[in-house]
């Protein structure tokens, strides 16, 4: 069987310049990573939204390399085509330079990623041209960062001013002259991503920020409908109410069992009789005949 080559950060280029969408989507573990890439999705993103959607945090900020590493391993493990990227958590990006690479090299290493996400522009800038240098591809994340959450006081959206428009077109021109190979923005007004796509020559990739990005992004559990985790953010379309079935399933197996349904016939091992017959002289153990 032919080899499927692998998206990478010079397909994504190129499908900017052509002028075809780029589709992300979050994987956290195997099967989201195996299902995400049959439907064809470009991109992986190991999110540290993982966080709040597979491990219960109610936000990102406590999420740690060790879990990062983690749960890079299991989606590189079955991701073949698909670029994966991974979040750096929390503080990760604001360490000391070496500090920086040694964690980005490791989500690569032992994670298995092609590429790191970083949150934020100026006050990161020196640990992504780092890993830059060092030839590790970086992501940037400007507009909503939620590892600020606590600073910016909700999950709200960004840029609506002059003055914050301006600081996220100059971040967005920063980071791309850092050498950043695409720039997730996420709760943009529609216009400011727009302008933003179009003032860069790499990709865009939006979440909340409108039709003018070079591609687009969600989680995985919210653009499936898991309804699990509560309420889920207004750019959310959900295509699928994979929740829905999942209950479904687990509540007719529960009344299969306790109604004495499940298993049946088509479900169980039987014994030759001749074994039978030399157990107990065919009878169970309390004597009763089987
Ligand atoms: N399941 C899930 N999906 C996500 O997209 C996501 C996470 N979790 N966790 C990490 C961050 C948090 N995100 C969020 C969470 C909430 C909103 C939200 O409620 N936004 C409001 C906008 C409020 C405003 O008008 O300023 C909305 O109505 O969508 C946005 C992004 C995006 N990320
Ligand atoms: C929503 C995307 C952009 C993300 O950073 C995450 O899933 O953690
Ligand atoms: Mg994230």
């Amino acid at each position: 069987m032919a080899a499927t080559k692998r998206v990478t950060v010079t397909t994504l280029q190129k499908m900017k310049e052509q002028n075809e969408p780029i589709a992300m989507v979050t994987a956290y573990d195997a099967p989201s990573a195996a299902v995400a890439e049959a439907g064809g999705a470009d991109v992986l993103l190991v999110g540290d939204s993982l966080g709040m959607v597979v491990l219960g945090y109610d936000s990102t900020v406590p999420v740690t390399m060790e879990e990062m590493t983690h749960h890079t391993k299991a989606v590189s493990r079955k991701s073949q085509r698909a670029l994966v990227v991974t979040d750096l958590p929390f503080l990760t990006a604001h360490l000391q330079k070496d500090e920086v690479l040694k964690a980005a090299a490791r989500l690569l290493q032992e994670g298995g990623a092609q590429a790191v996400k970083v949150e934020g522009a100026h006050a990161v800038l020196s640990g992504i041209e780092a890993c830059v240098a060092a030839g590790i591809p970086v992501m940037g994340h400007i507009g909503l960062t939620p590892q600020s959450v606590h600073q910016l006081g909700g999950y709200r959206i960004q840029g609506k001013d002059s003055e914050t428009a301006q600081r996220l077109l100059e971040e967005a021109q920063t980071l791309e002259a850092a050498g950043v190979f695409a720039l997730v923005l996420e709760c943009v007004p529609e216009e400011l991503a727009q302008r933003i796509s179009q003032e860069l020559t790499i990709p865009t990739i939006g979440i909340g920020a409108g039709r003018g990005c070079d591609g687009q992004v969600l989680v995985y559990h919210d653009l499936l409908g898991y309804g699990s985790g509560g309420r889920v953010p207004s750019f959310v379309k959900t295509y699928a109410s994979i929740g829905e079935a999942a209950r479904q399933g687990v509540h007719s197996f529960v009344e299969e069992v306790k109604s004495g349904r499940f298993p049946t016939e088509e479900h169980v091992f039987r014994l030759d009789p001749a074994v039978m017959e030399g157990l107990y002289g065919g009878r169970t153990s309390d004597g009763s005949d089987l």
